[in-house]
């Protein structure tokens, strides 16, 4: 189950990554096709209709993150759940994974987000996978227009931090305003579950202005 082999492979898109922030921050544009449908969204009532927290999740990491996110703002968590599944054993997931990368895949997704228009700020969450988004995140950036809208990234990680996510969500939402995301070293949900993990959360909540 160790994740220590993506540390090399992914190390270099790491890099470019942090230069590239570094040089040009993390400010960009739009989104691209569209749709809505019913909902496995979920609401606190705080803010419904405002932030969406979508995420992926395969083994509960980022859900943790993502139910943090919303036990601070309120919005809706949404799941992506695809058609297809990933074997239980970790080395055939991600060679799966890889595959599917290569081949540019684009999982059909069984969850639909219920009316995006009603949304000014997404939260994307999903684990680095290979560098990048899980091909998941590909559909459903492909699917909804997110024009206009905020898209806030979190990430879990076993070392690749954003890899190349944030050019590849640029290039998918040229139109949208990507803000400040946060990208932590998974481990595992008890590990997000640590009081250190909730505040490196809370800390980054505030600094991007979602939190008095
Ligand atoms: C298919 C696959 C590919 C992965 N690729 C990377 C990677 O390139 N870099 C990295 O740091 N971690 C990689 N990981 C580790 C996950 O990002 C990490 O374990 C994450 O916290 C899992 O989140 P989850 O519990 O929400 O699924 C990979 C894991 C899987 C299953």
């Amino acid at each position: 189950m160790s994740e220590k082999p993506f540390l090399k492979a992914s190390a270099l898109a790491a890099r470019r990554q942090l230069l590239k922030t570094a040089a040009g921050g993390l400010v960009a544009g739009l989104a691209t096709p569209i749709l809505s449908a019913t909902a496995s969204a979920q609401t606190t009532g705080k803010t419904a209709g405002k932030i969406l927290i979508a995420y992926y999740s395969r083994t509960g990491t980022t859900r943790e993150m993502a139910t943090q996110i919303q036990q601070k703002l309120g919005g809706d968590l949404f799941e992506l759940r695809t058609a297809h599944t990933y074997p239980k054993e970790y080395r055939a997931t991600t060679n799966q994974a890889k595959r599917e990368q290569q081949e540019r895949f684009r999982p059909q997704l069984t969850t639909e987000v219920q009316n995006m228009a009603g949304y000014d700020t997404v939260f994307i969450g999903y684990p680095n996978w290979w560098g990048t988004l899980p091909m998941a995140f590909f559909s459903f950036l492909e699917r909804y227009d997110l024009a206009g809208k905020k898209i806030i990234p979190f990430s879990t990680h076993e070392g690749s931090h954003f890899g190349s996510s944030l050019s590849d969500i640029r290039t998918l939402c040229p139109k949208s305003t990507l803000l400040e995301g946060i990208a932590l070293r998974g481990g595992g949900i008890d590990k997000l579950q640590s009081s250190a993990a909730r505040a490196e959360v809370a800390a980054w909540l505030q600094k991007i202005g979602m939190v008095a």
